[in-house]
């Protein structure tokens, strides 16, 4: 088991935002976290990311990229503390060609390899999504905690950037508001309505009920 969440809770000013979760999560698992804006998915990802920080790459819903590094040097960010304080500094000014060329690979996949040398202020919403989803992978970790990683893709790069992510990572969770995309390629679906979990099943048994349950007043 990589995450196992019993009776959590976490208020904000006295408020339940995540109110008596449990949750199992196996490796390898492919999970897609839906419900309505403010339901507390985010809320959700932060606590799995503070359980596991050092094993997990957390793609926040901000991104967390800066503004005036170019592409290559967000994305070579994740991978800081690997290397030494003269290698980051050295490779800050002039970068080494071995980091520059795994760093293009994976933007090329994302279709986003022009945008290497460009800084983030000058890059779109969703260019800037696909590299903090390179950022994400060129860190090397096993296990994707997403944010709304995908919501200012195009439906092509968005199907495409799902599959990379999927090849990347062994075991992901992803908040999304789009309910089809989820069902379509995640393997289970886990629904937040105000701080609980109101739905925890495997797609295939996934009813447009159960999906309606999250987002409406169902009598
Ligand atoms: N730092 C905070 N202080 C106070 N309230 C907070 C804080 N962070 C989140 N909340 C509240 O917790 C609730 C859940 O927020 P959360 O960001 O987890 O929702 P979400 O499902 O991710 O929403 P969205 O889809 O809009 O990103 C909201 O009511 C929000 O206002």
């Amino acid at each position: 088991m990589i995450f196992n969440l019993e009776n959590e809770t976490i208020s904000y000013e006295n408020k339940k935002v995540l109110d008596s979760i449990n949750l199992s999560i196996k490796k390898g698992e492919k999970i897609a976290l839906l419900g309505s804006s403010g339901s507390g998915k985010s809320t959700l990802l932060k606590r799995l990311y503070e359980i596991k920080s050092e094993e997990v790459s957390y793609l926040p819903q901000d991104l967390g990229l800066v503004n005036n590094l170019t592409s290559y040097h967000n994305v070579y960010t994740a991978t800081l503390e690997k290397k030494s304080t003269i290698y980051n500094l050295i490779n800050l000014i002039r970068p080494f060609k071995k980091d520059l060329y795994e760093v293009s690979k994976i933007l090329k996949e994302l279709e986003c390899e022009s945008k290497l040398l460009t800084k983030s202020l000058n890059l779109s919403g969703g260019q800037k999504q696909r590299v903090a989803i390179a950022k994400s992978i060129y860190s090397g970790k096993n296990i994707l905690l997403a944010d709304e990683p995908i919501s200012a893709l195009d439906e092509y790069i968005c199907k495409k950037s799902i599959d990379i992510m999927h090849k990347s990572f062994e075991t992901i969770i992803c908040a999304m508001h789009n309910v089809d995309l989820a069902i379509e390629n995640f393997d289970r679906i886990i629904g937040i309505k105000n701080g609980k979990i109101l739905l925890d099943k495997q797609t295939t048994s996934i009813s447009k009920e159960d999906t309606n349950r999250l987002y409406y007043v169902v009598e």
